[in-house]
């Protein structure tokens, strides 16, 4: 079973649910991890099931990140707040450095996002 990872800081929530509404059709024939809060937005605007691991800040992103090093992540889909600086920063890199690690498809964008789920959504045609 597919699964990837949805992760969006507080300025970038908006986006991911977006995001979500926008793929919603295919992101709910897979698998869906993300951290505390992101996960818990996602399910409770679009009403899709995510696995959630605790609050980036409180260590999902690295939690996260041992899943990336165990091979269980097919992508992972990270909208960061590049203007704010964020007090989990080391927790962020390690995520960041972990998916180049294991090359694991990682998009840090709206628009980078948008072609991972359509590559992955092409996997299944
Ligand atoms: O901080 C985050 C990623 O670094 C996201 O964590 P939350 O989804 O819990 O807000």
């Amino acid at each position: 079973m597919t699964r990837i990872a949805l992760i969006a800081h507080d300025e970038e929530k908006p986006e991911i649910i977006d995001l979500v509404y926008e793929y919603q059709e295919m992101l709910s024939t897979i698998d869906l991890v993300g951290t505390g809060t992101t996960g818990k937005r996602i399910t409770e605007e679009t009403g899709l099931e995510v696995e959630r691991k605790k609050s980036g800040p409180l260590g999902g992103d690295l939690m996260i990140g041992a899943e990336i090093a165990e091979n269980s992540l097919d992508g992972v889909v990270f909208l960061r707040d590049p203007l704010t600086a964020q007090p989990h920063e080391p927790d962020i890199s390690a995520l960041l450095r972990i998916c180049d690690v294991h090359d694991t498809p990682l998009a840090t964008t709206r628009s980078s996002a948008e072609f991972l789920l359509d590559g992955l959504a092409r996997q299944f045609d």
